[in-house]
């Protein structure tokens, strides 16, 4: 018992002891960061200035150090710290990494807050949080009094969240002012950004240029010319076969294209002389599960070197431990909005110079590194300095719903850069027809639309489910919409696919996606296995667990907002019914060619082979969820409608003023219908 008592003590201790070490190490590391030399400076500016902008190099200590500082100063006073970034991944990973820094255990001085996860406490003193986070915070508090100091980083991404947050950082600031209450510090930092155009709407506030790197990238470029996806994997290869030990990043444009090299990646490895060391090849994409997504953080095992494929999630503030090597393709994959046709795009498109500078950063984290871009030199000039802002190529009904709940009239929103009008007059037109606003011309806020906003959700959804009492089917709604709201559920597996496909068809509805989505989340809550279930089943629990928590939250509202209970139980037409009432722009017609003609926009499109309608019997009219395009129009989340309840549903739906209408399309529409 003894000898038993004993092991278990020393293994206890050897844990201490790493987790000490860890700790001791990273203090070092953090002594020798560039932006440590600076800080007393640092903190004197941030102590005289309201506003200052921070470029420094990736890596120089930016993200971790700036919130310690100011903590550390006090300057924060008994307010929270906020730091914002652009992506979920970054903010958890970064609050894990400063907790450990400061000795805290995660949620305690140091916390972050992404959608539907919330992972702070009443100590928490620094958060990080994703900026669609810290917008919805303003909605309920335009003077953003939770904060003394906020610190917006990663600006050069320029997502309409962070574009949002400068105006809105801006007005509470002025009106702070005006009120005499405690002055806003605000905190703007990048590696690449355009300083001079912050600082100007800023009104001239100081700028920081933080001097050097902690180590050195070296950038190759691609002379010979061949696909990029081929590039990718030779550079792989090579660095494999001729280079030091060291894990590999592979910057690809998205899902489908990652998936594929990973196995192309995995079946190649196979053929390797087995003097090399073993190759561990990794996805990494935003609708891959969290875990699976943080998998890719934990060191490899000895004489295992990584490659971790992964889309732009991986591009900015995040450390990957062992990164020697980044391969950049120089594309990524941009969500663009066309205001005309409605639709959002998916293309494939060239990067610009900010994001090959923050990919190259990736390599030089840890220790000196290497960027092979598998493009040329003059492509590299050829790329736009900076990204262009999201604001200007992205559906605008959630921004404007949320500007009218802040009491703001977005015509006198101080953008940093204003939309085009034509975008702003499509998200009007979208929100009138939602009913969440009084007319386009001089749009006032619904009380339909003051709850619309409630929800952390697209318009189109949250009028989905305030829509759902009338049909009897609340239950049903807040499960489709968990769903929808969360990552993909379904696994996808490429060895497998013949048992994956009969697995999935299980759950297939005749009806579609959306009944079919129930029909998993239902038979996956009575599972006292849940996570072999899954497993069995193709499914991913992790996702699934984090769709019931979605649910949870959205269940909240709806009782704050006395929606009462209802369920229509087997019957799936009250909820195609209500998926109507916010998707009635999304309806799309069979035509003999057997593509899909949209009603709005008349574009043709397939239905995503994904879907459980996809086989030989499709319906003559849907509705779709998500209207993408990658190299073809896909209609993805169908559900199959009877066109008669278009004008039971919503009556006075005139299509010809939905945004992106064609008349010529929706004659040929109507004729098909
Ligand atoms: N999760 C982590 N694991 C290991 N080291 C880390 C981790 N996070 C940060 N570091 C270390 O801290 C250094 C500074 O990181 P930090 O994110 O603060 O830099 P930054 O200037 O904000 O860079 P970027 O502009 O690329 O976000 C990194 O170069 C790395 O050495």
């Amino acid at each position: 018992m003894d000898s038993g008592l004993s092991s278990r003590n020393s293994t206890l201790g050897n844990q201490h002891s790493r987790s000490y070490m860890k700790q001791e190490n990273a203090k070092q590391q953090r002594h020798s960061l560039p932006i440590y030399s600076v800080r007393k400076s640092l903190m004197e500016m941030v102590r005289k200035s309201t506003t200052i902008i921070v470029l420094g190099e990736t890596g120089s200590g930016k993200t971790t150090q700036m919130p310690q500082f100011i903590y550390e100063a006090g300057l924060n006073g008994d307010k929270t710290i906020a730091v914002t970034q652009p992506r979920r991944v970054a903010a958890i990973t970064v609050a894990k990494w400063v907790a450990m820094e400061m000795g805290t255990n995660l949620g305690d001085v140091v916390g972050y807050t992404v959608r539907f996860e919330d992972m702070t406490s009443q100590n928490t003193q620094i958060k990080y949080m994703t900026d669609g986070i810290l917008c919805r915070e303003a909605l309920s508090d335009r003077q953003l009094r939770n904060y003394n100091v906020i610190i917006l980083d990663e600006v050069h991404e320029r997502t309409v969240a962070t574009d949002v947050l400068l105006g809105v950082v801006k007005k509470a600031q002025q009106i702070r002012a005006l009120k005499r209450m405690p002055p806003l510090k605000v905190i703007i930092m990048s590696a690449t950004m355009d300083c001079d155009h912050f600082a100007n709407y800023f009104n001239d506030c100081p700028i920081v240029y933080l001097q050097g790197r902690t180590y050195q990238v070296k950038v190759y470029q691609m002379v010979e010319k061949m696909h990029y996806i081929e590039a990718c994997l030779k550079t792989v290869v090579e660095i494999h076969q001729t280079q030091p030990a060291g894990d590999i990043l592979v910057f690809l444009t998205g899902q489908e294209e990652i998936d594929a090299t990973v196995n192309k990646m995995r079946r190649l490895a196979k053929s390797f002389s087995s003097d090399l060391p073993k190759l561990a090849v990794y996805p990494m994409y935003a609708a891959l599960p969290q875990t699976q997504q943080l998998d890719v953080f934990n060191p490899a095992a000895s004489n295992v070197r990584k490659v971790i494929f992964a889309t732009n999630i991986a591009e900015t503030s995040i450390t990957i431990n062992g990164i020697r090597y980044v391969v950049d393709c120089g594309r990524a994959k941009v969500r663009s909005y066309d205001p005309i046709t409605g639709m959002d795009m998916l293309k494939v498109a060239w990067i610009s110079q900010a994001q090959a500078h923050q990919r190259t950063g990736r390599a030089g984290r840890i220790s000196d590194g290497v960027c092979f871009r598998t493009y040329s030199k003059e492509a590299y000039e050829h790329l736009d300095k900076m990204t262009a802002p999201e604001i200007l190529r992205c559906n605008l009904s959630a921004t404007i719903l949320n500007l009218l709940v802040m009491g703001v009239n977005y015509k006198e929103f101080d953008f940093i850069d204003k939309p085009p009008e034509e975008a702003i007059v499509g998200a009007l037109l979208e929100l009138k027809a939602l009913n969440a606003i009084s007319s386009v011309e001089n749009p006032i806020l619904t009380a339909l639309g003051g709850k619309m906003a409630r929800f952390p959700l697209d318009p189109k959804y949250s009028k989905m489910l305030l829509s759902a009492p009338k049909f009897g089917c609340l239950e049903e709604m807040l499960t489709i919409i968990a769903m929808l709201s969360g990552e993909n559920i379904f696994t996808n597996s490429a060895q497998k696919r013949e048992q994956m496909l009969i697995a999935h068809s299980k759950f297939y509805d005749k009806s579609g996606d959306h009944i079919t989505l129930l029909n998993v989340f239902n038979e996956f809550k009575t599972k006292t296995k849940p996570k072999m279930w899954c497993f069995d089943n193709f499914l991913h629990e992790r996702n699934l667990t984090h769709a019931a928590s979605i649910r949870e939250q959205l269940s909240e509202i709806c009782k704050a907002l006395d929606i009462p209970s209802s369920s229509c139980g087997n019957d799936s037409i009250p909820v195609a019914k209500c998926l109507l009432t916010g998707l009635f722009a999304n309806i799309a017609t069979k035509q003999p060619d057997h593509l899909y003609l949209t009603s709005t926009s008349g574009l043709k499109a397939r239905i995503h082979p994904s879907s459980s309608v996809c086989g030989k019997l499709r319906p003559p009219v849907v509705i779709y969820t998500e209207l993408v395009a990658t190299r073809l129009n896909y209609l993805r989340n169908v559900t199959e409608i009877d066109p008669a309840w278009i004008d039971e549903v919503v009556p006075n739906l005139n299509l010809r003023q939905t945004k992106g209408f064609n008349e010529h399309n929706y004659r040929a529409f109507q004729s098909h219908k």
